[in-house]
């Protein structure tokens, strides 16, 4: 492809010599995977900058250099202002702006991305819809499974797998949009066709300057809607209304926008909610109607899910009686609320919940049914936000009757000093086990019936990060064994 014929996607640009007969094979920001005739384009990141690799890029072939200093070098270099935006529209053009041939829904906000994006997956298949996923957990794109680095993967990547989805025949793609992918113009080639927005409650204050920064990058979801290039498909913006920066999200949109609620006065509702064991019952009042909803997903949470899926759906004209089965059949998400079961007389649940919202709405649901104890498995990451990790901590002991701290991925840091981050303010009963597996243990063994444990933070993950090294270890995993061998040493 002519470089200058891929450009035209930029605005402004200077060159310090003629880029008129450079052609290239490729484009990419990373110089460690420079093939010959790739465009690199220098990035600063968070750990180091891509200008300082761009001998390595050229040693390794590459056709030409996008920067945002004059380097001063025998080279073509094309000099904008700003690489991470500029990456982001050259890769969608590079991969010829693949979202406009698939309906895109972008979900941000600190907690239910990836339910919602699994619940509206649900929602287009089961109208006969060929559809994509990309989130926490994985890429799916018509079925297909990919492993992901990040939950929103960068500008490359993730125009490369929407082309990969417009050649599979891909009707509709949900995504999950992370803070980090905002701010770092992950998503800024993607032209969305709705956007949802969840909640927004503390975490990652370890990259976000403050609360109002985090919303800052939030609301840039909501400010590029409508700016693409597919002006033919309606946009939405779907708002969660009780949210308190629902206002100022709304305000950064120039689409239509649709609230879901229940407290406040919303487009689409949720009255006559009924919380039980097996799930929750309510009835969605929406512009197109009313229907009776029961679904198998538990807590007041998953009503708030429900409602963003919902009115995501309707707005693309998804019927209410598609919704309605589809949340009655719903499979959950794994690693959330998700019961282990061994033939054991208590309840046991493994939940990503790693920030204090997040945990707090899982307690509060478990309280609400547990007849007996509640025992809190839990720890923070390392090297991430080190102010929730207090929170969390009180969280757990205002709702659980016998905590126990543990290590969650505790990546370069100690564990002992997460730990203490976690705990040194604190009064009380609790204790503190380092090794997660026998803080499963010692919750499961002090158990009996009627009792609840929450083994909380992990989810679906298969592993714990420690210095850079992934060992084996999946909470469901390791609960299931401890259940059937106390059970057998029973038997
Ligand atoms: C802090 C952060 O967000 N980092 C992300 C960022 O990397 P970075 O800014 O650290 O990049 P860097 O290492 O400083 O490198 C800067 C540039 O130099 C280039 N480079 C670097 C080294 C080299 O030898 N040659 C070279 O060219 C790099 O390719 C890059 O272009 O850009 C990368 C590509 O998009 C991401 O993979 C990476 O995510 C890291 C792995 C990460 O852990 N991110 C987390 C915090 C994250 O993004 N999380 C959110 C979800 C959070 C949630 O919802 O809970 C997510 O979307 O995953
Ligand atoms: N709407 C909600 N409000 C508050 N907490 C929620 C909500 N939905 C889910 N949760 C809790 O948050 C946890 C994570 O849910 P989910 O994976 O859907 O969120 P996420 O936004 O994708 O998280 P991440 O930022 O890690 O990708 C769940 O296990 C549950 O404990
Ligand atoms: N996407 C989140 C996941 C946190 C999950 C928890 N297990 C941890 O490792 O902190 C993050 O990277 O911050
Ligand atoms: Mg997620």
């Amino acid at each position: 492809m002519k470089m200058k014929e891929l450009l035209e996607v930029v605005p402004f640009y200077k060159t310090n010599q003629s880029i008129d007969t450079i052609t290239i094979t490729g484009v990419t920001m990373d110089s460690r995977t420079v093939s010959p005739g790739d465009l690199f384009v220098c990035i600063r990141g968070a750990e180091t900058d891509g200008h300082a690799y761009v001998t390595s890029a050229i040693d390794q072939g590459a056709a030409a250099i996008v920067a945002e200093e004059d380097l001063n070098i025998e080279f073509p270099v094309v000099t904008v202002n700003d690489t991470t935006k500029v990456l982001a529209m050259l890769a969608a053009a590079y991969y010829n702006y693949p979202t406009e041939g698939v309906y895109t829904i972008g979900v941000t906000g600190t907690n239910g991305k990836t339910t919602i994006t699994y619940l509206l997956d649900e929602i287009f298949r089961l109208e006969q819809q060929t559809t994509a996923t990309i989130g926490t957990i994985q890429m799916n794109i018509a079925g297909d499974v990919y492993p992901v680095k990040n939950t929103t993967p960068d500008a490359l990547s993730l125009q490369s797998s929407f082309r990969k989805m417009v050649d599979r025949g891909v009707e509709t793609a949900i995504m999950e949009v992370s803070s980090h992918a905002l701010d770092q113009g992950r998503v800024y080639g993607c032209d969305f066709d709705i956007a949802i927005f969840t909640n927004l409650s503390q975490d990652h204050l370890d990259y976000h300057e403050d609360m109002d920064d985090y919303l800052r990058a939030k609301s840039l979801l909501f400010a590029q809607l409508g700016n693409g290039y597919n002006v033919e498909r309606e946009k939405f913006a779907v708002i969660n209304i009780d949210s308190p920066v629902a206002p100022k999200l709304i305000r950064s949109t120039a689409k239509p926008t649709l609230t879901y609620g229940i407290h406040e006065q919303a487009d689409i509702m949720a009255a006559n909610i009924h919380l039980h064991e097996k799930g929750t019952s309510f009835t969605l009042q929406t512009p197109k109607g009313t229907v009776e909803i029961t679904s198998p997903l538990m807590g007041m949470f998953s009503v708030y899910n429900m409602l963003a899926a919902a009115g995501a759906a309707l707005a693309a004209g998804i019927s209410l009686q598609t919704i309605k089965q589809s949340f009655a059949e719903t499979e959950g998400v794994r690693g959330r609320f998700e019961p282990v079961l061994a033939g054991q007389e208590f309840g046991v649940v493994v939940d990503y919940a790693h920030t204090p919202d997040s945990l707090e709405n899982v307690l509060k649901t478990m309280k609400e049914f547990c007849s007996g104890q509640i025992r809190v498995v839990v720890g923070c990451g390392g090297d991430r936000d080190r102010t929730k990790r207090s929170l969390m901590a009180d969280v757990a002991m205002k709702y659980g009757d016998h905590i126990i701290f543990t290590s969650d991925n505790p990546r370069t840091e100690e564990p002992e000093r997460i730990l203490s981050d976690m705990t040194a303010h604190l009064n009380g009963n609790f204790e503190v086990e380092e090794d997660r597996k026998q803080a499963i243990e010692q919750a499961i063994t002090s158990s009996s019936e009627g009792d609840m444990v929450l083994i909380a933070g992990k989810g679906h993950e298969t592993y714990q990060e420690v210095n850079g090294v992934r060992y084996d270890f999946d909470d469901r995993e390791v609960a299931r064994d401890i259940l059937l061998k106390v059970k057998g040493s029973h038997s």
